[in-house]
């Protein structure tokens, strides 16, 4: 909805920032803008559809969204998004990686395309939107926040071990860079999500396995995409400025979880107590 207010941030949160945010045309990334856009900041969206941008900026209050198309595993692209950007907004104060995915495929069928295809969508075009804007913008004015978007849990992804891959490499960047770039003022940080509703998700994944989801996860549901906003919108705040190298996950619980317990055969008979020992 055009112009209406945070339900969680005060008004005027984030007045004054500019923030890069890749995949704005729909899902996470859209949800991200709408939100960093009512608490005052200006929203740089990319993506390849264009088409996909303007709906993002018809539901941002007016004026506060930039919409920019470029494929963000494409060098002269990403270079030219960022000196766009500059130009017009003159810094950068947050990256929001968030354009990604993957495909669901047994391992032993993904071929050397495929896994490449993940390895470059995920970590390399990270890697090259992360050095671009530090280099060109962040470096210089000595701050920033670098936020990437990765998955929970972190036990594996069976069926998307190269999407598995390119996360868990991703987190390992992002906590090096937090290390290293400290020393200009820039944070570096994953936030790690279980599943999402998203239109994506709900059209991608076959609903047995979207069910198995919400069964494996402590608090029974999948999260929303404004709950995901939410939290990229806290760590742009001062209430963020403490935050660097870590991942934090956000899934229900799921990161945690291992199956049922007590095994199914346990719960179902009646009162098992274990024996008292002493
Ligand atoms: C527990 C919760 C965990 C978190 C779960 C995460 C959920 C999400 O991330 S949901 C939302 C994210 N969005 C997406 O995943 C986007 C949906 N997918 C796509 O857009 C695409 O399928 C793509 C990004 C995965 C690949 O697109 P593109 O770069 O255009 O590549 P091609 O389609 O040309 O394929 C290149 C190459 O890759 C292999 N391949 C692609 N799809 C499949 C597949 N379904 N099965 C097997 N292999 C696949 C294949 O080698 C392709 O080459 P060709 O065979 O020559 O076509
Ligand atoms: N939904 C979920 O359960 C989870 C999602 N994630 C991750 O969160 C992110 C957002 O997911 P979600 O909102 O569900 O998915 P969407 O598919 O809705 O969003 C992905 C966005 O990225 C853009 N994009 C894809 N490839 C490129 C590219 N090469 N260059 C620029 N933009 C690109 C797409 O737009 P366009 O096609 O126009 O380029 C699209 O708007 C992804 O990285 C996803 O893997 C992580 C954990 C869980």
């Amino acid at each position: 909805m055009p112009g209406t207010a945070s339900s969680v941030f005060r008004d005027g949160l984030l007045d004054g920032q500019v923030a890069l945010i890749s995949g704005a045309g729909s899902g996470i990334g859209r949800a991200t803008a709408i939100e960093f856009a009512r608490l005052g900041a200006t929203v740089v969206g990319c993506g390849r559809s264009t088409e996909k941008l303007d709906e993002t900026a018809a539901l941002c209050p007016p004026g506060r969204f930039d919409a920019v198309a470029c494929d963000v595993r494409e060098e002269d692209q990403v270079e030219a998004l960022v000196d766009g950007a500059l130009e017009r907004h003159e810094r950068i104060d947050v990256l929001f990686n968030n354009a990604g995915g993957q495909f669901m495929a047994p391992a032993e069928t993904v071929s050397m395309k495929g896994w490449r295809t993940i390895l470059r969508l995920n970590l390399e075009s990270v890697w090259l939107m992360t050095s671009t804007v530090a280099n060109r913008a962040m470096i210089p004015q000595q701050s920033g926040k670098i936020i990437r978007i990765t998955g929970s849990p972190h036990n594996g992804f069976p069926l998307m071990a190269h999407g598995g891959v390119a996360r868990a490499g991703e987190e390992n960047l992002m906590r090096g860079l937090a290390v290293e770039w400290a020393r200009y003022g820039i944070r570096c940080l994953s936030v790690a999500c279980g599943p999402v509703l998203t239109e994506t998700f709900k059209g991608k994944y076959p609903i047995d396995v979207q069910q198995a989801m919400h069964s494996q996860t402590p608090l029974g549901r999948a999260g929303t995409e404004e709950e995901v906003a939410w939290m990229i919108a806290f760590l742009a705040s001062p209430g963020g400025d403490w935050h660097t190298g870590s991942v934090i996950t956000m899934d229900g619980g799921m990161d945690c979880y291992r199956g049922a317990f007590p095994p199914k055969e346990y719960a179902d008979e009646a009162a098992r107590t274990e024996e008292r020992r002493t």
